[in-house]
């Protein structure tokens, strides 16, 4: 269940603001302050009476701690509010008094924001660099959390075999229970360097990263804690909070005054002018003065679409942003929503106008950048590769390839660039021009591995661009593609262009030599679906001269048989440490005699000092994860090897990290990860 409901938007949290309080008894009348203006779709409210210390029970009896939960009903608890545990709790704390009272509050808190159905909770900062007992209790609540889940599942399938009718009641009190209460731990973003930032009782540096991280670890990474990051009046380097974008940030909270605004990178330099000018220009919002817009601070958020977050500082309230980071949020890129988060008695002093620009930017903003994006559903989810020579794919599998538009469009223009370089304009309408018939030359092009056909498709659309007359072989092993490959053909009337060749391009014996071989066999990391294997045994059928697409790639980037695989994965939420670097190289065609398809490579990555520290969990593009993740510390370079290794029965990688710590050399003979041949 979405916070709030927002008429005119896609459902993902991405889009709701909510605005931090102060403690209410009468939550009905806070919701209504809050809420009644559509400005905000939750709060962000204390839960218990912040006087409230259990070691003060037994003298003064102050019970009870909150109000009822009968005063709201359990919808409006469940997706207008977010519940605010008490800040002045310190579970690692010297205090004996302190580190128990907070103890037993943190978990009365959680207790009755689980009983409210709250979806969420912030939880505090940890006060100091040592937060072991912190989240030692937090971890022992998320697993209490998820054991509470299991009875009511149980219970509750029971009866709609039997009952119906019960059905659209059960599914309501699933969706409930299914949505687990997650908690948003506080984490100040401070810079490694800043002197100021200091550990409360001793002279070491709070490293906001090592700090969430630390607490995580301790945590067990556990699925449903979140990190809620503070960002302050000065941030940390670009490269550093790179960090951040491979975390489970759920939010972000800023202190600041007005708006915010969105910029496409290249117009950062003109950001702070064009920023007071869009805001008066475009969307009619309140002009800021320029001394505002001086203080913006460009927070670089690292996707394909790199967009900037400017931020102007000035600590009047607190704005949340929450990442769109959520696997079915239908926007193509990763960015921010904005959530107003903001003491209400602060809010008093700030013109409504404010308000508004939050709002009208956030609404506006994200429109534009709505697409279906057929990625979407594969992100950050590890997939085991195809084995496409092995296997014989599905019609499914055929058909993402398909929706890949960009990459036909690709593969179009580079055939179109083949039958200009084979036959030049000039020679194709010389033959045109001779008063004795005289055909014009007919190119052979093969697709090996031609799948449902569309790079057939591609390579005909390419001779209506060219002019050129092509004579077409689709070669594919898999009968079922062959069977679609067919119909294709009949349904377009390509009979008398398309001779369609039902098996494995290493053995078959073609009637002629092509002029052109089209292949789409690289998978993620150019060579895991065996392209060296097969086209080695197409290039036999390609003229001496003749060209093959694609021509040249490079390798880009349970246990013990799951960390000794290699997943495709369409990586979202991830820190990209350090720039990528080719790995291995294959040519195609390649005659050279002493040539070997094995291989080694010994990677340096650097990754810049100012990133602070760093854990890396994989390399490359197709994802090779260690087994243990590798600490990195700011400067030490991260060394890898690399081994592509061929059987007569299989293919496969060996790798290693070297530095900072050596690893074992993973996957060693292909044990746990292989392609067969
Ligand atoms: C990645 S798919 C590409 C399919 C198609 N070209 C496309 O773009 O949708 C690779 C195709 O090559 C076929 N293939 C793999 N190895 C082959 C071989 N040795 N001989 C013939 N076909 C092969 C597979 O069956 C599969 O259909």
């Amino acid at each position: 269940m979405p916070l709030g409901e927002r008429a005119g938007f896609e459902k993902s949290q991405s889009r709701y603001r909510g605005v931090e309080t102060a403690f209410n008894d009468n939550m009905p009348q806070l919701l209504n302050f809050n809420l009644s203006t559509g400005a905000f779709d939750f709060v962000v409210a204390p839960l218990m009476n912040p006087s409230y210390r259990p070691s003060l029970l037994e003298k003064d009896g102050v019970l009870p701690f909150a109000a009822s939960d009968l005063v709201l009903s359990p919808s409006p608890w469940s997706s207008h509010v977010v519940g605010k545990i008490s800040s002045w709790i310190d579970l690692d704390s010297e205090d004996e008094t302190l580190r128990m009272d907070s103890e037993t509050t943190l978990k009365q808190e959680i207790a009755w924001a689980n009983h409210l159905s709250i979806q969420a909770c912030i939880l505090p900062s940890p006060k100091g660099a040592s937060c072991a007992n912190y989240a030692r209790c937090v971890n022992q609540i998320l697993l209490g959390l998820n054991n509470m889940q299991a009875p009511f599942v149980i219970q509750i399938y029971f009866p709609i075999i039997f009952f119906p009718f019960l059905f659209s009641f059960i599914v309501a009190v699933l969706i409930l229970i299914t949505s687990l209460l997650k908690l948003w731990l506080r984490i100040l973003l401070v810079k490694t360097d800043d002197d100021d930032v200091m550990d409360a009782n001793s002279t070491s540096f709070i490293d906001s990263w090592e700090l969430w991280n630390a607490f995580c670890l301790l945590c067990e990474h556990h699925s449903q804690l979140f990190v809620a990051l503070n960002i302050l009046s000065s941030l940390p380097s670009v490269n550093s909070l790179g960090c951040w974008f491979g975390e489970p940030v759920t939010a972000a909270i800023i202190n600041m005054d007005v708006s915010i605004f969105w910029f496409p990178c290249d117009l950062l330099h003109a950001a702070p002018m064009m920023m007071r000018v869009l805001n008066g220009a475009i969307f009619n919002l309140p002009v800021f003065p320029s001394k505002w817009t001086g203080l913006s601070m460009p927070v670089k958020v690292p996707s394909k679409a790199d967009y900037w977050v400017l931020l102007p500082f000035n600590t009047v309230c607190y704005f949340l942003l929450l990442y769109i980071n959520f696997p079915y949020s239908e926007l193509s890129f990763r960015c921010f929503t904005v959530v107003v988060l903001m003491d209400d008695l602060v809010c008093k002093d700030i013109p409504s106008g404010h308000i508004w620009t939050v709002l009208v930017i956030s609404s506006k903003v994200w429109i534009p950048f709505l697409s279906k994006n057929v990625e979407l559903g594969y992100r950050d989810f590890l997939q085991s590769p195809l084995q496409p020579l092995m296997d014989n794919l599905e019609a499914q599998t055929y058909e993402t390839f398909e929706r890949d538009s960009k990459k036909y469009i690709q593969y179009q223009r580079a055939i179109s660039k083949a039958l200009l370089d084979r036959v030049p304009d000039e020679e194709a309408s010389a033959v045109c021009k001779l008063p004795f018939a005289f055909p014009n030359p007919i190119l052979v092009l093969m697709v090996v591995g031609a799948g449902h056909g569309p790079l057939v498709r591609a390579s005909l659309q390419a001779t209506e661009e060219t002019g050129h007359k092509l004579k077409v072989y689709p070669v594919e092993k898999n009968p079922h593609a062959v069977v679609t490959l067919h119909s294709l053909v009949k349904l377009e009337g390509w009979e008398d262009i398309v001779t369609k060749i039902s098996c494995d391009m290493r053995c078959w014996d073609a009637p002629e030599k092509a002029d052109i071989l089209v292949s789409e066999l690289l998978g993620s990391l150019g060579d895991n679906e065996l392209s060296p294997e097969c086209l080695d045994g197409a290039q036999r059928f390609l003229k001496q001269d003749g060209i093959s697409i694609s021509s040249s790639y490079v390798k880009s980037h349970k246990d013990l048989v799951h960390f000794e695989t290699a997943y495709v994965v369409k990586l979202h939420n991830v820190a990209r440490l350090a720039p990528s670097q080719t790995v291995f190289t294959f040519t195609h065609p390649d005659y050279s005699t002493k040539k070997s398809i094995q291989r080694y490579k010994r990677l340096q990555f650097e990754i810049a000092c100012d990133t602070g520290s760093a854990m890396v969990h994989g390399m490359f593009a197709i994802f090779f994860p260690p087994k243990t993740p590798v600490c990195m510390k700011p400067g030490s370079p991260l060394e890898v090897h690399f081994w592509r290794c061929c059987g007569s029965s299989k293919v496969w990688c060996e790798w290693c990290v070297t530095s900072p710590d050596s690893s074992a050399i993973h996957n060693i003979s292909g044990r746990s990860y292989w392609v067969g041949l």
